[in-house]
């Protein structure tokens, strides 16, 4: 399985948002450590998900970028990405593991160290854990567990540990600090004036 960027842009596909542009601009940037997980609202069609997730694919593949897909792995399938993220609404990880092979890319969300070690077994590749700050971009969260939430998580697998949920460049080292092996960012590149730039600074706070 190829090694793990540390920086994962999550496509921000709400009303208003232009999510390839976005992942445009963090490639210009980030290049090959980037990794794009494509993650449509749940009211997208797997139509609307299918060609969201080609045309992605396509950019990533210029730069040698790892693409994934949330929750729908038979999109993820179909368009040949490296694999998907799934959590608790999804189908289970070792489902999700059945379904991507034993090469695929499986991420899983936890955010309890219990939760995680059962994900793990069950066969996911990374975590993502949050949220760990609050955020805007997602409804209906549990509280933020904070880098010490973060830290609880990360001692207790032997995953990469990739932090989402309010993530900011500044809020990274604290994160890196706690054991978190990357992060995943929404609004930090969709809502940046300049995405090429914050791609750029969170690469340099990642390092
Ligand atoms: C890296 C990463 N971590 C967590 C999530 C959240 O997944 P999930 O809990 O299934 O929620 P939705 O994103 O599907 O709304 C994620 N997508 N990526
Ligand atoms: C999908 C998801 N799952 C937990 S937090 C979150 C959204 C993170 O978005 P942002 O980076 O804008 O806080
Ligand atoms: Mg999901």
């Amino acid at each position: 399985m190829p090694s793990l960027g540390r920086l994962h842009l999550v496509t921000d596909t709400r009303p208003g948002r232009d999510p390839l542009t976005v992942v445009r601009a963090a490639l210009t940037a980030a290049r090959a450590d980037l990794v794009v997980q494509v993650r449509v609202e749940d009211s997208a069609t797997d139509r609307e998900a299918y060609d969201l997730a080609g045309r992605v694919l396509a950019l990533c593949a210029r730069y040698g970028a790892t693409c994934l897909v949330n929750d729908r792995l038979h999109v993820a399938l179909a368009v040949g990405a490296a694999g998907g993220h799934v959590g608790a609404d999804d189908l289970p990880v070792a489902a999700a593991r059945h379904v991507l092979g034993p090469t695929g890319v499986l991420g899983a969300t936890a955010r309890a160290p219990e939760t995680a070690v059962a994900a793990v077994t069950a066969g996911a590749s990374y975590l993502g854990v949050g949220p760990c700050h609050a955020t805007s971009t997602k409804d209906g969260l549990p509280d933020p567990i904070g880098p010490t939430g973060v830290r609880a998580v990360a001692d207790a697998v032997d995953v990469p540990v990739i932090a989402i949920g309010g993530v900011t460049a500044a809020r990274v080292p604290a994160l890196r600090a706690a054991g978190a092996y990357g992060v995943a960012v929404v609004g930090a590149l969709s809502a940046a004036t300049d995405p090429a730039a914050a791609t750029a600074e969170l690469l340099r706070a990642l390092a």
